[in-house]
């Protein structure tokens, strides 16, 4: 994104503006421009914050001088930012995936998909339980559905957590919105985790079922066809989406958005849903498009995988009230939730 947004900058600057001499060094946190002809009136900058490109010219979001090292902005600069929650890179990654609470569709017995509702009071207790059960792991990075039950779930499970740290909905749909959701503090960036909201990971559409109560449905379409279409993996319902069409979609923004963070070292949370989360775990734990047939997922309750060597290993999730000895904790779990006890940064 922020790549993005210097390309788009270093594009709509006029190509005669800078000389052979002062081709724009595109390296993300950091543009230098030496115009030839006076396009910008500012020197080379070192940039902490991303700028975007308006009518060509860099805004900055925050500048330092060139002494100062650029620190990557984690919230407007997620993909760059060194400022994971763990002391050091970390060899290894977390990776928490939530189905959100119960919906008041869910409530009700609809057919949900696309449509955006929210969640029921259980379904706030739920998300608030399952922040209690992750509270002790490490979270640099958020992502959520486009949807506000799936947001809603990711908000209230991190008022839990020990660390303490801000999670921040990330504002691209515009310009504007990048423009007037910056942040021009370095400490407060330092507390924030990036949100970033993906209708890539929103429920399956189900189409001409959505509204519609599943039981009804099976009375009237008949159980068997109502459930093919519900889990099977490529079947999908009137004028909606199959879990295959889902996958290609959320597994591909994974693969794509998530996986090189996860490679990094940053430890993620995934707020999503039943079906787009049902492609993603297929993908992860390698399942068939026949064992996926019987993947179910309860609202509310974190998964948790580690990512390393290239690999994810699923090290489990809450059957019990409490996470004590239901996480398997990995050393570096172990030492992250030490730090916590412990009281340091
Ligand atoms: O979209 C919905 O109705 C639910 O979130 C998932 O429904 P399903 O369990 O029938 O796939």
């Amino acid at each position: 994104m922020a790549t993005a947004a210097i390309g788009q900058a270093i594009r709509t600057v006029p190509s005669h503006c800078y000389s052979e001499r002062s081709r724009p060094e595109k390296e993300l946190g950091y543009v230098s421009f030496r115009p030839s002809q006076n396009c910008f009136k500012f020197e080379a900058q070192r940039l902490v914050g991303i700028g975007h490109g308006i009518d060509g010219r860099i805004t900055t979001a925050i500048k330092a001088s060139a002494s100062q090292a650029p620190v990557a902005n984690p919230v407007l600069n997620p993909s760059k930012s060194d400022l994971s929650d763990s002391p050091k890179k970390s060899k290894e990654s977390a990776l928490i995936l939530i189905r959100h609470g119960e919906s008041l569709w869910n409530e009700k017995n609809l057919f949900t998909g696309c449509v955006d509702v929210p969640l029921t009071k259980k379904g706030v207790e739920e998300a608030i339980e399952a922040g209690k059960r992750i509270s002790n792991i490490p979270v640099d990075m958020i992502y959520t559905s486009a949807l506000i039950r799936a947001q809603m779930t990711a908000m209230l499970a991190m008022t839990q957590h020990r660390r303490k740290k801000v999670p921040i909905v990330l504002h691209n749909e515009s310009e504007q919105a990048k423009q007037w959701s910056k942040i021009f503090s370095e400490d407060t960036l330092k507390q924030s985790i990036p949100v970033v909201t993906a209708w890539q990971l929103n429920e399956r559409m189900y189409g001409e079922l959505q509204g519609l109560n599943k039981q009804e449905t099976a009375e009237r379409y008949g159980k068997e066809l109502v459930h093919e279409w519900r889990r099977s993996y490529d079947i999908p319902p009137p004028n909606g989406e199959s879990l295959e069409m889902c996958a290609e979609r959320a597994v591909a923004y994974f693969k794509d958005q998530i996986e090189p963070q996860l490679q990094s070292g940053k430890h993620i949370m995934i707020a999503a849903h039943g079906n787009s989360l049902r492609s993603i775990i297929m993908y992860l734990d390698k399942l068939t498009s026949q064992e996926v047939i019987s993947l179910e997922l309860s609202t509310g309750v974190p998964m948790l995988y580690i990512f390393k060597d290239g690999k994810f290993i699923r090290r489990g999730s809450p059957a019990a009230p409490s996470e004590v000895g239901v996480y398997a904790y990995t050393k570096t779990l172990a030492k992250y939730r030490q730090r916590l006890d412990d009281k340091l940064p």
